[in-house]
């Protein structure tokens, strides 16, 4: 028997292993474990250059728990060691021995420790840790290394007839959780899924009597060969889908599958899948896994995959990524930012591949599809200049255009006067209905831009196509939406626009912001439209998303146009009643205001020769004086018109038409306006 101590210098490591070497305790099963797999690999490598020439027979790693005696074991049939080998690769902590072997060898056939610290992880959770040992070696004999905590640790001579090694860990009471079936399950699948070796846990069980009975048949947890793994071309998209449901066994078929597979400069395989999501964009918990030579590291890819492709599922193995580092420097290592970019690009090509082989089926699950590619154009300009080919418009018809398509169709009919393209669109279907009506009665296209990122990606469409306008189908009369040239008079003059403006404001629903507006159209378009005004609108929906530094914008009341249409019959009509009814009012009021008027401007003619500080006191109160009069009486005038607009029925009527059309009128006035309708219709 010998005794020694470990090889570090501090008095005592374990107390700083247990508490800080892994934040995560339950990683030790996957260590220990992973380093059997590698002693299993050598053992292979070794026979492959004839440097092993016994049998290889069952390679199986076993897992074996004693409840009772709160411990586990953990045995494969790997290359074992020496005493010189325990000496140097597990007394001399952080030697790794793995990184020597793959020196020698020059081979990383599945070998996966590169940290040196891997086994001592066990000490995590174990009081005492015992290796129980028997080199492939001709000549060695089996023995026994033991540790409990402290840097002594013990070697003696052991049975063990067969080759390889068992490690025996004597759980600690504060980690006594790990000495349970399920939890061990739990661990391997989340861990050792798709280890290269098989696994043996437990036994397979049958149901006999009544009840389940283990058989004599080993219960093997792991996949060695999962598909990623295997060859591209010896799978088919059942495979794929099949692996999908493995990995995330609740979730909807994805929509598509790419397989990665890149050797140089980086090694790198994996397969992702772009899931259907559901209508927003829900938090993921179906994430991409990450592994190591088929050994689970984390689901946590941030800074790993490009931000825009952590919506996506699936695995990605490569033992190219430093594990063990923080994740601020991984998003500096150039090994890292080149399988970022990599995968970008691969998935960019794989959709296109899909878009140009099979349009049908990529339209098909475009909706699904539209919110991946958004966010990735707004977040990557390497994307962006692979998904302008393939991007799709779809306008309310539910018909798809790539960016260039639409352009084509567009041009004929949605060019203004400035030569810029007019690209409309609505944020809803419904609500909008009666703009895109009149948008397509006048030979317009109109597209759907109803998605979480479409507010940002019309404003980066705006920025990208060369003298594009987008402009939302209700943001204007349709006359005005593409101006093509500067129309002819209107019917109502100046002055009457001002009578009307009262008569008709007053019918506007009340807290919400409305400003009477003049138009010049058609006599057959709508007597009142309601619209919102492009720029404010988009501010606030930004706002919304969050965009930075627009609160301000957010936090002002919705505000409209009322667009009177100064050439509609009916609105003419409002002007003849209120003229005829009101005419010895207004010329009473008129007739008022008029010599006030002419004072003021009397008065101010006089001074505009003066300079400011020339004009004297009592001048200045003269003209405020004059002023205050003036407002008043045409306060009294606006009163007086919006008293008799109030009692105006028709006005009321036109106005309650314009905000049905806008999903503005409900409840109690919606009724009103249907009593009130149908007796017009009597009348
Ligand atoms: N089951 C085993 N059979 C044979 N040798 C082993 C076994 N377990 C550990 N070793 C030896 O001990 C060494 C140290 O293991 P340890 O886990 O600490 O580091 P590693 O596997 O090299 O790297 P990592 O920290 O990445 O796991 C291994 O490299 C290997 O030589």
């Amino acid at each position: 028997m010998a005794n020694g101590k470990i090889g570090v210098t501090t008095e005592n490591i374990f107390p700083i292993i247990k508490k800080f070497l892994y934040s995560d305790h339950e990683i030790f099963l996957r260590e220990v474990i992973s380093n059997a797999v590698d002693a299993t690999q050598k053992l292979k490598a070794l026979a492959s250059v004839n440097e092993f020439t016994g049998e290889l027979g069952d390679l199986t790693i076993r897992i074996a728990l004693d409840e009772t005696a709160k411990t586990i074991t953990i045995s494969d049939s790997g290359i074992g060691m020496t005493e010189e080998e325990i000496e140097k690769y597990i007394n001399q902590i952080a030697f790794s021995g793995a990184e020597e072997f793959m020196a020698k060898y020059k081979t990383d056939n599945g070998i996966i420790g590169h940290f040196g610290l891997g086994f001592y992880s066990a000490f995590m959770v174990s009081k005492k840790v015992e290796i129980v040992t028997h080199s492939f070696k001709e000549g060695a004999t089996a023995l026994r290394w033991s540790c409990d905590g402290s840097p002594d640790y013990t070697i003696e001579p052991a049975e063990r007839e067969a080759r390889g090694t068992d490690i025996i860990l004597h759980i600690d009471d504060d980690s006594i959780e790990f000495a349970e079936k399920t939890r061990i399950e739990g661990l391997l699948k989340k861990y050792c899924r798709y280890l290269t070796i098989p696994i043996a846990f437990g036994k397979e069980q049958d149901w006999k009597d009544g009840k389940y009975e283990d058989t004599d048949k080993d219960q093997i947890i792991n996949n060695p060969n999962p598909i990623w793994s295997l060859k591209p071309a010896d799978l088919k998209e059942e495979d794929y889908m099949e692996f999908y449901h493995e990995l995330y066994p609740m979730a909807e078929d994805a929509l598509f599958s790419i397989h990665l597979n890149v050797d140089y400069p980086f090694n790198l395989t994996g397969i992702l899948y772009f899931p259907k999501l559901k209508n927003n964009l829900e938090v993921q918990k179906n994430r991409i896994q990450l592994y190591c030579r088929q050994v689970y590291v984390t689901d946590n890819v941030e800074g790993i995959v490009p931000e825009f492709l952590t919506l996506l599922h699936g695995v990605i193995d490569s033992p190219d990524i430093p594990l063990n580092v923080s994740r601020s420097y991984l998003q500096s290592d150039s090994n890292v930012k080149k399988i970022s970019s990599h995968i970008t690009k691969k998935v960019a090509d794989r959709l296109q591949e899909i878009f140009k082989n099979d349009r049908p089926q990529f339209e098909q699950k475009w909706d699904d599809l539209k919110i991946f590619m958004e966010y990735g154009m707004l977040s990557d300009e390497k994307f962006y200049e692979r998904a302008e080919k393939f991007f799709l418009f779809k306008n309310t018809d539910g018909k798809y255009f790539t960016i260039e398509e639409y352009a084509t169709l567009i041009k004929p009919t949605q060019e203004d006067k400035n030569k810029k393209l007019v690209y409309l669109y609505t944020t809803n279907r419904e609500q909008q209905f009666t703009y895109i009506e009149k948008a397509q009665n006048k030979g317009y296209d109109v597209l759907m831009m109803d998605g979480q990122l479409d507010a940002h990606f019309v404003n980066q469409m705006e920025s990208k196509l060369p003298d594009a306008r987008f402009v939302r189908v209700d943001s204007d009369v349709v006359e005005r939406l593409i101006p093509k040239e500067d129309l002819a008079e209107t019917k109502l003059t100046k002055e009457q626009q001002e009578e009307l403006r009262p008569v008709f404001v007053c019918h506007a629903p009340e807290k919400t912001n409305f400003t009477v507006m003049f138009e010049n159209l058609s006599e057959t378009d709508a007597p009142v439209l309601i619209t919102q005004s492009e720029f404010m609108r988009r501010m606030k929906d930004m706002a919304q998303m969050g965009g930075g530094g627009m609160n301000f914008y957010g936090e002002l009341p919705d505000s409209y146009n009322l667009v009177v249409n100064a050439n509609h019959p009916l609105v003419l009509k409002v002007i003849g009643e209120t003229e005829t009814a009101m005419k010895a009012d207004l010329d009473k009021v008129n007739g008022e205001i008029a010599p006030v008027e002419a004072s003021l401007n009397e008065v101010k003619d006089a001074q505009k020769s003066l300079k400011p500080d020339d004009i004297s006191q009592a001048d200045k109160d003269k003209v405020a004086e004059i002023e205050k009069q003036l407002s008043t009486l045409k306060d009294k005038k606006t009163a007086m018109l919006s008293a008799f607009g109030k009692k105006n029925q028709l006005a009321k009527q036109i106005v309650d038409l314009a905000l049905l059309a806008n999903n503005m009128l409900n409840g109690e006035a919606l009724a009103k306006f249907v009593k009130r309708s149908v007796e017009m219709i009597k009348k």
